[in-house]
């Protein structure tokens, strides 16, 4: 059942027409990849949903509400979480707060709970008996972990991943997987934009391509990797 629906997003910075009228519709129960190049409009599609820019034209429907242009924060007291490419946590407080802070005040109250305490959702992302540490001390994709973790803690029905996969190594890139795998079981919709395809086309029952700010493909992976304008973008016109 279709829980986000994007009708005719459009977002221009200035000169820059970042989002040109894109229709989305997202289950509640998959995994969907936005793919595109580099300035495609990936981050601006997300920021636009979440109430970070608010756009020159159309419509964010989350759960039959319409949500555009709400704040962030409101937004996710309804379920709808996102993460950001550059990990947001308090650097100077420990894990553990971090987590906690988003488990006490941050959540949709009419979730039901998947973790009983903030200990219990550190164990679950990878990162038990690490609490007590203060967050900027953690090493890079320990705090890609913990900036899951403070998303899940809001107990969201829907999370969008900006690029979670960046920069971690093989070990960390796996285990991501692993964990992301997770989510649709546990009674959450997972959007995700990420450069790594091999983590892409490990995890999403479905990719939708932007180019230009425009959806230029929206299908099964399978489909999608042969479709003629999506291979002139990445491969050349010659493809
Ligand atoms: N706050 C902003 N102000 C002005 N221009 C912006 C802003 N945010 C994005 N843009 C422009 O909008 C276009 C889309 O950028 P966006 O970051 O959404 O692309 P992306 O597909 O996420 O790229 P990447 O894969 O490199 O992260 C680019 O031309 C970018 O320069």
């Amino acid at each position: 059942m279709t829980q986000l629906e994007i009708r005719g997003l459009a977002k221009r910075f200035g000169g820059v027409q970042a989002l040109n009228g894109i229709d989305i519709a997202i289950d509640g129960d998959g995994i969907t990849g936005v793919i595109g190049p580099n300035g495609s409009g990936k981050t601006t599609l997300f920021n636009t949903i979440m109430g970070v820019h608010k756009p020159t034209a159309g419509q964010v429907i989350w759960d039959g509400r319409d949500i555009t242009g709400w704040p962030a924060y409101r937004i996710a007291a309804t379920g709808l979480v996102r993460t950001y490419q550059q990990a947001m946590s308090f650097p100077g407080i420990s894990v553990l707060d971090n987590v906690s802070i988003g488990f006490e005040h941050g959540c949709d109250r009419a979730a039901p709970r998947r973790w009983t305490s903030p200990e219990s959702l550190l164990g679950f992302v990878g990162l038990d008996g690490r609490g007590d540490e203060i967050a900027g001390s953690l090493s890079f994709g320990n705090l890609r972990r913990l900036g899951i973790a403070v998303a899940l803690a809001a107990q969201p029905r829907m999370l969008l991943l900006d690029e979670p996969g960046a920069g971690l190594n093989d070990h960390e890139a796996l285990a991501l997987r692993d964990l992301i795998l997770q989510f649709p079981g546990m009674g959450m919709g997972v959007c995700l934009i990420d450069h790594d395809m091999a983590l892409m086309g490990a995890v999403c029952s479905r990719f939708i391509v932007l180019n230009f700010g425009t959806k230029i493909a929206d299908g099964t992976p399978a489909d999608v990797l042969q479709d003629r304008k999506v291979l002139e973008v990445y491969l050349g016109e010659d493809a």
